[in-house]
């Protein structure tokens, strides 16, 4: 079995790709990043360090690595005979990667087995973005025969892989705690073997819980943190302020979360405890920075803030810790990030309304749009 991964990047490396390795598939990279895959061609190994209890070094050897910027042919036939397609790229990157996938799709025998594309990103169902971006470069009439040679299946990847040190190469530096859901159906009988992953009949309780309670309290614990001026989580989060702040934000997703998926309060407050642990891991040298990045993107209607705040504020529920998060988020001023500029612009040159309706997707007349309104007035403001 033959794998083809997009984005040799931290999850890439420290997790996608370790876990497609240890299932035994012959594994290629691709990515636009030249020194990273000369880098990966280069070398015939590379480290996936754990670090916390438990931790052990794992060796991932074996690989290829194309440069899908610049080596199209090579990355034609790579795709020509792979059984699986991954990704970690990150969501907003997803349309880059479309056109390769159409090509291999139309190039692909109709009597091939169909290719397995799983999206591997920190987003609501990224498979079918990824799907509805290849769709969106072929015409209603060859869609079901493209449609036909491929299974999309969405995923949710959870393990913390924090930017690696500059000297690290290709090392990479992880937690011990992985999760990878993927979504069975999609497969009918026979899912590729990966058992690392597992399948599951439903996968919306796995990523909005996944979201909502990791990616919720650590982007919280990042903005909060980046407020208290704070530079790693765990420092952060050892901060009585941002911890109480924290639990506030997860005390609210945990009710839509149990509220919704039928998970119960104690089997939440565990997984809740769980992540607050992972995130309190001295050994990670994990920033808010990294956690921080592209605000913009974070605040999108189905995100990790609007996402949980609008069901919540719907069904009359409290949301003040989200709002609390949200008032952080427009604070997180880092000039290397690009959407922390552009949003710095934005909150300059849009009226407080008209910032919320464009950039979180709430409409006039939501019953959250008078408490983002009141967020953004109060940056506005301070200046
Ligand atoms: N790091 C984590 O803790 C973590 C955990 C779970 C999920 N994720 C998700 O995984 C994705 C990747 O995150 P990451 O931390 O590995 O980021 P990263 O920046 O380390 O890696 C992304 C990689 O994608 C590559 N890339 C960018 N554009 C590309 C393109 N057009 N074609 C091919 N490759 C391209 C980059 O060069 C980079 O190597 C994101 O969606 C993130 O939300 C990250
Ligand atoms: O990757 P992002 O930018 O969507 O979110 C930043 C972190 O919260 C994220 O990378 C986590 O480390 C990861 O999702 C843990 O599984």
């Amino acid at each position: 079995m033959k794998a083809v991964h997009f984005g040799a990047g931290n999850i890439g490396r420290g997790f996608v790709g370790l876990l497609l390795h240890e299932a035994g598939y012959e594994l290629v990279f691709a990515d636009v990043n030249a020194t990273l895959i000369d880098d990966l061609a280069a070398s015939d190994h590379y480290t996936v360090h754990e670090v916390g209890a438990g931790a052990r070094d794992r060796v991932v050897d074996g690989y290829r690595a194309v440069n899908s910027a610049t080596d199209a042919a090579l990355l034609a036939a790579e795709l020509a005979d792979a059984d699986l397609v991954t990704t970690a790229v990150g969501p907003t990157v997803l349309r880059f990667i479309a056109p390769h996938l159409i090509a291999a799709l139309r190039a692909r025998p109709a009597d091939a087995a169909p290719l397995a594309i799983m999206a591997c990103e920190n987003a609501i169902n990224a498979t079918d973005l990824l799907r509805d971006e290849i769709a969106s470069l072929s015409s209603a009439e060859e869609w079901p025969s493209i449609a036909a040679r491929a299974v999309f299946a969405n995923t949710a990847v959870d393990r913390i892989v924090p930017a690696q040190a500059p000297d690290a190469g290709l090392d990479v530096t992880v937690e011990t705690f992985f999760e990878w859901a993927i979504e069975r159906p999609p497969f009918g009988a026979v899912a590729p073997e990966i058992p690392g992953a597992h399948f599951v009949a439903d996968l919306a309780p796995y990523i909005e819980r996944k979201l909502f309670t990791v990616n919720t309290g650590h982007a919280a614990t990042a903005y909060f943190g980046r407020d208290a001026g704070h530079e790693r989580i765990s420092e952060a989060l050892a901060d009585p302020v941002v911890a109480v702040a924290v639990e506030q934000v997860l005390g609210e997703t945990s009710t839509l979360i149990v509220r919704k998926h039928g998970f119960t309060d104690d089997e939440q407050a565990a997984y809740r405890a769980k992540i607050l642990e992972r995130f309190r891991n001295p050994e990670l040298p994990d920033t808010v920075e990294r956690v921080g990045r592209q605000p913009l993107r974070k605040l999108g209607r189905h995100e990790r803030f609007i996402g949980p705040a609008a069901e919540l504020a719907e069904h009359g529920h409290p949301v003040d810790g989200l709002l609390a998060a949200v008032g952080a988020a427009l604070r997180f001023d880092l000039p290397s990030d690009p959407e922390s500029v552009e949003l710095r612009e934005l909150l300059r040159s849009r009226d407080a309304p008209a910032f919320v309706h464009e950039i979180t997707g709430i409409p006039a007349g939501h019953p959250l749009e008078q408490g983002l309104v009141a967020e953004v007035t109060r940056i506005k403001t301070a200046g």
